[in-house]
């Protein structure tokens, strides 16, 4: 078929193929200019996009996650390496420098503080995300600035920001604590607990595999990872294969992740299954927060009951028991032993429970609550919804006795007392609550 084409197209006479050949000629011309015209319409086009996507998203992250994600990334210049130093500079004899992912957050703040008394180094990393208020995020940016420690602005998932203050600061230690937190938003947004508790893992375990000296981790996992287990007190040896979340699989999943990283490369990983920690400067998303901040102002409070009015339980954690457990595990890491993408010798990996061991019923978490700001709360009893939360939590925690001198010592009752006392100077008993 294109080869009659061809035939055809040949003019059968001179004259007519002079003629013809002028014709032609012009026919290239304009055919030429219309190529030019389209491809010089792509090139633009292509400029444009390129401008346009380097200038909204300054690093590797979906754009539905981009949005979430308030930070500048604007990092590098004399003035801010002098900055990354001073805050990452040790102060103390045998003090660590310590890399603290998430140090805008909740545990985050918390543990950085409480290094940086203590005369360690700490640099923070927080991508300042509106999962929860950012504003809480900026205020407690603010009192660590008080306390010497600078949040750099970035994103877990940037391996050239992690590298870059790795060759600046040299950090001994990772406190990894940034992450999608909370159990029942991963129905609603489930891209953004792979994009930081799954690749944001990897991308910090592929920097700390590959700087020299590799530094010792130490990370959050979770009390969701024993999902479905029945078996009571939880311990960690106790099968965590039937997450009821997405959040806790993720959780669950880091978990293997880390041992894939030690094995092969030799890193020093500990990881803390935390178990529902609450305190002043805590998560506004979870229940005993939006609890206080509900009853305040009278609105009526979802308390969820298991089948057959069955309790549903927690083992609530106070912030300054698991300050110590973090501080702990830190100080008990081992050095890792790899470098240049091989490991000497076998390395430390651990797991810990760090909880309370005595679990409480989310009905009597209201109870505190009610007496100590004084308002009765408005009850709605409703069925656990299906959405990740399991009935109840407890954790052994002889392991992390033993190996780690981990000693809760604060009860719901006084820790919520704490609480309480830090949310009303914080937002006043009403007018300017948190949303
Ligand atoms: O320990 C953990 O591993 C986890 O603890 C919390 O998860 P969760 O224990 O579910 O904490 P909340 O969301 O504050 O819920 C506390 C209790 O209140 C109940 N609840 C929650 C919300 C609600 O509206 N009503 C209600 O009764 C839940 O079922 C649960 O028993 C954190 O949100 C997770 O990030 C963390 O990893």
């Amino acid at each position: 078929m294109s080869q009659m084409m061809h035939i055809d197209n040949i003019p059968s006479t001179l004259g007519k193929f002079k003629m013809e050949k002028s014709s032609y000629h012009r026919q290239r011309l304009y055919s030429s200019l219309a190529k030019l015209t389209f491809w010089s319409f792509v090139f633009i086009g292509l400029i444009f996009m390129f401008f346009f996507r380097s200038s909204s998203s300054s690093s590797q992250v979906p754009s539905d996650l981009s949005r979430r994600s308030l930070r500048t990334s604007s990092y590098g210049g004399p003035v801010w390496e002098k900055r990354v130093k001073a805050s990452a500079k040790i102060r103390s004899r045998n003090g660590f420098s310590v890399l603290v992912t998430g140090a805008a957050g909740f545990v985050g703040t918390h543990v950085s503080v409480a290094l940086k008394r203590r005369g360690d180094g700490v640099l923070g990393l927080d991508n300042f995300n509106d999962y929860y208020d950012p504003s809480l995020k900026r205020a407690r940016q603010a009192l660590l600035e008080r306390t010497g420690i600078y949040i750099v602005e970035g994103d877990i998932n940037d391996v050239a920001l992690l590298k870059k203050l790795f060759d600046i600061a040299g950090f001994t230690h990772v406190m990894h604590l940034a992450a999608q937190a909370g159990v029942r938003y991963a129905m609603e947004n489930p891209s953004s607990y792979v994009h930081s508790n799954i690749a944001g893992l990897v991308s910090m375990l592929e920097v700390c595999k590959s700087v020299n000296p590799q530094p010792a981790i130490v990370w959050a996992s979770s009390s969701s990872v024993y999902g479905l287990n029945t078996k009571v007190p939880f311990s960690e040896r106790d099968r965590t294969d039937q997450p009821a979340s997405l959040y806790a699989a993720t959780k669950k999943a880091g978990e293997e992740i880390a041992h894939t990283y030690n094995h092969i490369y030799g890193l020093s990983l500990t990881g803390l299954r935390f178990f529902t920690v609450y305190g002043p400067w805590g998560r506004p998303d979870m229940a005993y927060f939006f609890f206080t901040r509900d009853i305040l102002k009278g609105k009526s409070i979802p308390i969820f009951e298991a089948p057959n009015h069955g309790t549903v339980a927690r083992d609530f954690t106070y912030i300054d028991d698991i300050v110590k457990g973090c501080l702990a595990a830190l100080d008990t890491a081992e050095k890792s032993t790899g470098s240049g993408g091989k490991k000497s010798r076998p390395a430390q990996l651990r797991v810990y429970n760090l909880g309370n061991t005595s679990p409480v019923p989310v009905s009597d978490l209201v109870g505190i609550l009610e007496r100590l700001v004084k308002v009765k709360a408005k009850r709605l009893v409703m069925k656990l919804p299906r959405n990740g939360d399991v009935q109840f939590t407890h954790a052994n925690i002889s392991l992390a006795q033993r190996e780690l001198g981990y000693k809760p010592t604060t009860d719901l009752q006084t820790g919520l007392k704490k609480f309480v006392r830090w949310y009303l100077s914080y937002y006043g008993s009403g007018k300017k609550s948190a949303h």
